[in-house]
């Protein structure tokens, strides 16, 4: 259609998230997405960067928003109307997604888990990595001989990297991968981040949380880092007994007026 825009990935505004005894606080004022962006986010242990993903893949109900949408459709209205059937349907058809801890379950086969998202959507057998491409996907990422052992019998790495397959293989347009490379060897680390960034730029956008953001700056990332704030306790808190509360501020505007909790590289 003549003047049709292809929508940002991720658009939210005014997104917040807060633990529930209260001791840490996330806030995105602004984040976006574009089509075939490759973001890296790095920052130290507890700032919230797995937090941000989980409010992205819409597996956590933010506290507050002004906006959430993923690839033009809003999110927000299906959380505010509590539709959890409605945010699984968009959550499936939009993204894919590599848990920190990779998740797999440990009753299938590595190939058997990669395969879940093709079994789950009968649309994507259609796809470019549907059945038959899962072998190629799988030597890409060194498992191919491991594909019929079950999780228990896999070492961390592998796991990770089943992870990584299954997160891929039917080509979502928006990828979140939460420490895709931890558990790997440089070199295999480095072949998973190149595996993200060289999925084809205009299908597929994506998020990476990682702790190396010399090998992501490297492969060609876009680096935002990100730090937390914890005060001082004051005397308020001294007497009241309530612990500080944490807070990290994550933008993809960078703020000008020196408040901001991260930079770009
Ligand atoms: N359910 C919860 N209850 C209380 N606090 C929580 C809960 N979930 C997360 N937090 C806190 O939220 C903060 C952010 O956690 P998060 O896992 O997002 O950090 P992270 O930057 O991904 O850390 P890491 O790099 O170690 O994985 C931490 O202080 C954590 O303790």
């Amino acid at each position: 259609m003549a003047g049709a825009t292809t929508p940002p990935l991720v658009e939210a505004k005014e997104l917040s998230w807060e633990a529930p005894d209260g001791s840490f606080c996330l806030q995105v004022p602004q984040f976006t997405l574009a089509p075939g962006e490759r973001l890296a986010i790095t920052g130290p242990s507890g700032a919230g960067k797995s937090t941000l993903l989980g409010l992205l893949s819409l597996a956590l109900r933010p506290r507050n928003a002004q906006q959430l949408r993923l690839l033009g459709h809003e999110a927000l209205g299906l959380w505010q109307a509590d539709n959890l059937t409605a945010l699984q349907t968009l959550r499936s058809r939009t993204l894919g997604f590599v848990p920190q801890t990779g998740a797999l379950l440990p009753f299938l086969s590595a190939r058997e888990n990669i395969a879940l998202p093709l079994a789950r959507d009968p649309s994507s057998q259609t796809t470019s990595y549907a059945r038959a491409d899962l072998q190629k996907l799988a030597e890409k990422l060194e498992i191919a001989s491991c594909l019929d052992r079950r999780p228990d019998q896999l070492s961390v790495g592998q796991r990770q990297r089943v992870a990584v397959a299954r997160a891929l293989i039917n080509r979502r347009p928006l990828i979140l991968a939460d420490e895709p490379s931890a558990a790997l060897p440089p070199l295999q680390a480095r072949r998973v981040m190149e595996l993200l960034h060289g999925l084809p730029a205009s299908q597929a956008g994506v998020i990476m949380v990682t702790h190396d953001a010399a090998l992501a700056r490297n492969v060609g990332f876009r680096c935002l880092e990100v730090q937390m704030h914890t005060p001082r306790p004051g005397p308020r808190e001294n007497t009241s007994g309530r612990p500080a509360v944490t807070r990290t501020l994550i933008s993809t505007q960078p703020e000008t007026d020196g408040k901001a909790g991260e930079t770009f590289s």
